[in-house]
């Protein structure tokens, strides 16, 4: 469980971009944040993991506050935050197998990674994963041979690998066609309830947010100010919302009723 209370980020001086939030997700659900550009979407997923400082109010997960951690205990933590990036952040040199095995860094010896010498229970593990999104036929192959979803699906098992308690995917279909991307949020949803375990994800396409999600929190200007059920999300909602948002742009990302 994630609890997130009266969470504020200010950059420098300068005006909070996270102003006073709250948050409680639990397992089981994948759960969409939307909002127009600036809201504060990526600063909230990266506060979770502490890519960006907190300035103030607390982040709880599963009992330990990740606000209060010092350098040790949070790379420790992180561990236990499992993270899907929109352009993948694989080493292309390497392959399938190694990217994949890097989720386990910190938990095995620098001596057997360096020598690529990973435990069997790893390589049982990576091969599970990889076959169950569909990627097992690629171990051995260079990341960059790869198509956008496959490369994402190894992303997906990299996080995998590190057996996290929340898996944090920022943008994790930006970068792909639309056909891909419906495969990957399949994926995700999918997996959230095959593993209990809660995704958040930070989307920019509100159709896709409403066809997967299992609940939708609706940012503006550092405030949570729609939490609800994809269903509830109205024409009155989405304007709420997306206010300012020229509306081509709205028209884009599906943020129409
Ligand atoms: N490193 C930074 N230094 C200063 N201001 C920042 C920094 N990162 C983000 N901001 C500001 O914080 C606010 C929220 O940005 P954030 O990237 O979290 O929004 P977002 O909703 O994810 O936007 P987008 O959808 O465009 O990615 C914006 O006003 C942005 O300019």
């Amino acid at each position: 469980m994630l609890e997130i209370k009266n969470l504020v980020k200010r950059y420098g001086k300068g005006a909070p971009v996270l102003k006073d939030l709250n948050l409680l997700v639990q397992g089981e659900q994948l759960m969409s944040i939307i909002g127009s550009s600036g809201a504060g979407k990526s600063t909230l997923l990266r506060c979770v993991n502490r890519l960006v400082e907190p300035t103030e109010g607390s982040i709880t997960l599963n009992g330990t506050d990740i606000t209060k951690l010092a350098a040790k205990d949070l790379r420790r933590a992180r561990r236990r935050i499992g993270m899907v990036f929109q352009g993948f952040n694989l080493v292309d040199r390497l392959s399938v197998m190694e990217n994949v095995q890097s989720g386990r860094l910190g938990y095995i010896s620098t001596w057997a990674a360096i020598t690529r010498r990973y435990p069997a229970a790893d390589i049982e593990r990576a091969f599970e994963l990889m076959e169950r999104v569909g990627i097992a036929q690629y171990a051995d192959k260079r990341a960059d041979e790869l198509s956008g979803g496959e490369r994402q699906r190894v992303g997906v098992v990299r996080a995998l690998m590190q057996r996290p308690e929340i898996l944090l995917a920022d943008e994790p279909t930006a970068s792909l066609d639309p056909k891909t991307s419906e495969q990957i949020m399949t994926l995700l949803r999918d997996l959230a309830r095959e593993l209990n375990l809660p995704v958040i994800i930070n989307i920019h396409n509100v159709t896709e947010a409403k066809e997967f999600s299992d609940r939708i929190v609706g940012m503006r200007y550092g405030r949570i100010i729609f939490d609800d059920k994809p269903a509830a999300l109205d024409a009155a909602q989405m304007d709420e919302i997306y206010a300012g948002t020229p509306s081509e742009d709205r028209q884009e990302i599906g943020a129409v009723a």
